[in-house]
């Protein structure tokens, strides 16, 4: 079916990338290109913290990510109530704000890395074959580190979890609520135009665009049609002037002077302060700065934005989970919460590697060496054009149905990285991915003379769960994290990423006239299984198979009496009072999309819902307080 390929293995240093991303930082930071985070972003009070000058307010927020930033955003709005952010990373560096520097920002300083269990049918051909989850540690969270597409899920995808508050007409008015959208392209829904949330265009290698699709209605793909959730459609960038356009530019940037906000950067939460016995509510958390401990109160909520793997561990450190679990590790039990850290989903993607012939007429087949590197940089200092201003994957994603299931929603999503021949995206990439060296330098070596195409594969409806523990030998340090990916009873998502593997492979057939063929890429755990065979190609999935940025579930949503739910519709904890969870750890069923959209909008309504009831709670003192003046004038 597809031809075969054997390369020398060459082995190539990360050091140009690594002196680029020198240059880059040392010319941002002494001449000052890249605005100063004080003037972008809200005023550090950690200092005063440690003073302890502050350290009451109304409302805690954990975690400066999506979610955090809008819940800040809402709930300063009427000058109220004193709300403090915690952060515990810094704000963003120089290079986050780089588009085209995303590879070199996964596994450094601010990604939380997580590493993961062995899993037994993913990862396999990865560094110590274990995957990790990425998630960004500096203000703005994940969308300070990530890969800058917008897209929000479709209505089904939120109606699947089956709650009237959180349904797909109330995602759909929100998102439109929040966009920034002046462009023509179409999604779903249409898309808002003046709110907070500014994406663009991605113009970006347009021809490897157009040769995709060209290729792809060769098999049966379509242009997405409105309102329909099938075929190929351009995604969107979350840029401003060829800068990154992080949620915490986004939600807080425009409110940075906002008095009653307050941020503190460089904090870790360590877990938050339940009072007891009767009345079990949030009252603060405990904090870490610096190494100095401190407590911080909350006189009204505390909420955790602090993403999928976070939210559970510091339920389960603040005493909230199973006794006996609490107990064996020495934890003061708080509350019976025997779901925290269970039905953890993620969305996992298969990368496909394809070379294509040198005299591709269409695909920009030039060298991508050292010289380009630098014109391309200068281009992006002086003018804030070019490729730097994009992440270097392709703007437009196909969403597939590659099984029978009983609908039109997709299995399957499709994501393109096109690599010149000696591309510095691919060494960033397969740096990122940490990839075991014998197989990053086949692939490198290919790239030597051929340009390449990934396709990554995605599976955006898992049906495995996973789940997530403390960390028994070091509490505080990354928890013990089972993805259990492919583990569901019918191996349905292992088919479903098999049926991708299938349709990408077939394409490659009839891109003959560019000779693209699916690599051997002699991974080392394979060797003893025919190329192409089905025992090589169930190998390939295992090895090369890695978790993308959906990750949730942990404190899932459901009715007060579910002991498999966290929280209520309200998102307050089951069992304990003003304690919040603001992300998608709640969700039962990740959206079939990328999911900042989502995590933005879970964070917006959490802002509404709790303007509301703090408002009714003010106006009824308010109210209280006149009647009494009255009574005694
Ligand atoms: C590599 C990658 C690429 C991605 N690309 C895209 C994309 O192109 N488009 C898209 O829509 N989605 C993408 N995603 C997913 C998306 O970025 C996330 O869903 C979203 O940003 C998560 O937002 P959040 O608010 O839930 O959490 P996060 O962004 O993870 O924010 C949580 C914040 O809490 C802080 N925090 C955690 N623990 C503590 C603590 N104990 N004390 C204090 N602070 C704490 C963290 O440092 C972090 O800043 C990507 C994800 C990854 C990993």
């Amino acid at each position: 079916m597809y031809g075969v390929i054997k390369y020398d293995v060459s082995t190539v240093s990360g050091s140009l990338l690594n002196a680029f991303v020198l240059l880059i930082n040392t010319l941002f930071f002494n001449v000052k290109l890249i605005g100063d985070p004080e003037q972008v972003y809200p005023k550090d009070i950690s200092e005063k913290i440690l003073k302890e000058q502050e350290t009451v307010f109304d409302f805690i927020i954990v975690g400066g990510g999506a979610a955090g930033c809008a819940v800040a955003n809402q709930i300063t709005e009427n000058g109220l109530w004193k709300v403090l952010l915690i952060e515990a990373g810094d704000y963003p560096s120089p290079s986050s704000e780089v588009p085209g520097l995303f590879t070199t920002l996964i596994r450094s300083g601010e990604d939380w890395n997580f590493l993961m269990l062995k899993e037994p049918r993913a990862c396999l051909g990865l560094r110590e074959s274990r995957c990790r989850i990425s998630r960004g540690k500096a203000l703005g969270g994940t969308s300070a580190i990530g890969n800058l597409m917008y897209i929000g899920g479709l209505p089904e995808d939120y109606d699947e979890n089956g709650f009237v508050q959180w349904d797909g007409s109330i995602f759909r008015d929100i998102f439109m609520h929040l966009e920034d959208y002046t462009g023509s392209e179409q999604s779903y829904y249409g898309h808002g135009k003046g709110g907070l949330l500014h994406f663009e265009d991605a113009v970006y290698n347009e021809s490897a665009k157009d040769m995709l699709e060209v290729h792809y209605i060769k098999v049966g793909s379509k242009r997405m049609p409105k309102r329909h959730s099938l075929g190929m459609i351009s995604h969107f960038l979350m840029t401003k002037n060829g800068e990154r356009y992080n949620m915490a530019k986004v939600f807080l940037t425009p409110i940075k002077d906002r008095p009653n906000l307050f941020f503190s950067k460089n904090t870790l939460v360590e877990s938050i302060q339940i009072s007891e016995p009767v009345d079990k509510r949030a009252t603060g958390v405990n904090v870490s700065i610096n190494g100095i401990r401190l407590s911080l109160r909350a006189r009204k909520e505390v909420i955790l934005a602090a993403g999928p793997i976070n939210n559970p561990k510091l339920l389960l450190l603040s005493g909230i989970g199973e006794r006996g679990y609490l107990d064996k590790l020495k934890l003061p039990y708080k509350a019976y919460m025997p779901a925290v850290g269970k039905y953890l989903q993620m969305h996992v993607a298969l990368p496909i590697y394809v070379s294509l012939n040198r005299t591709c007429p269409t695909c920009e087949p030039e060298v991508y060496n050292e010289t380009t590197l630098y014109q391309d940089t200068f281009e992006y200092i002086l003018q804030r054009k070019g490729r730097f201003t994009h992440t270097g994957v392709n703007n437009f994603v196909n969403y597939i149905l590659t099984k029978k299931t009983g609908t039109t929603l997709p299995n399957l999503s499709v994501q393109h990285m096109y690599f010149r021949i000696e591309d510095r995206n691919l060494l960033a990439w397969l740096e990122a991915m940490d990839y075991h060296p014998k197989i990053a330098g086949r692939l490198l070596s290919v790239n030597k003379l051929n340009p390449m195409m990934m396709f990554l594969v995605t599976l955006i409806h898992p049906l495995s769960r996973g789940e997530l523990n403390l960390n028994e030998t070091h509490l505080l340090g990354d928890p013990s994290i089972k993805g259990a990916i492919f583990s569901d009873e019918e191996s349905s998502d292992f088919d479903t990423i098999l049926s991708g593997f299938n349709y990408i492979t077939n394409l490659t057939t009839v891109m003959d006239d560019l000779a693209a063929e699916f690599m051997d890429i002699d991974i080392p755990n394979c060797r003893n299984y025919k190329f192409c065979s089905m025992r090589y190609v169930k190998c390939y999935i295992e090895n090369m198979v890695f978790p993308m940025g959906g990750v949730g579930g942990t404190t899932r949503m459901g009715p007060e009496c579910d002991e498999t739910a966290v929280v209520k519709e309200n998102l307050e904890l089951r069992r304990v009072r003003c304690l919040r969870v603001a992300d998608s750890s709640i969700l039962r069923e990740l959206p079939r999309s990328n999911t900042i959209a989502t995590d933005a909008a879970i964070g917006y309504r959490l802002g509404e819902i709790l303007k509301e009831k703090w408002m009714k709670d003010y106006e009824a003192k308010f109210k209280v307080g006149k009647e009494e003046e009255e009574e005694t004038e």
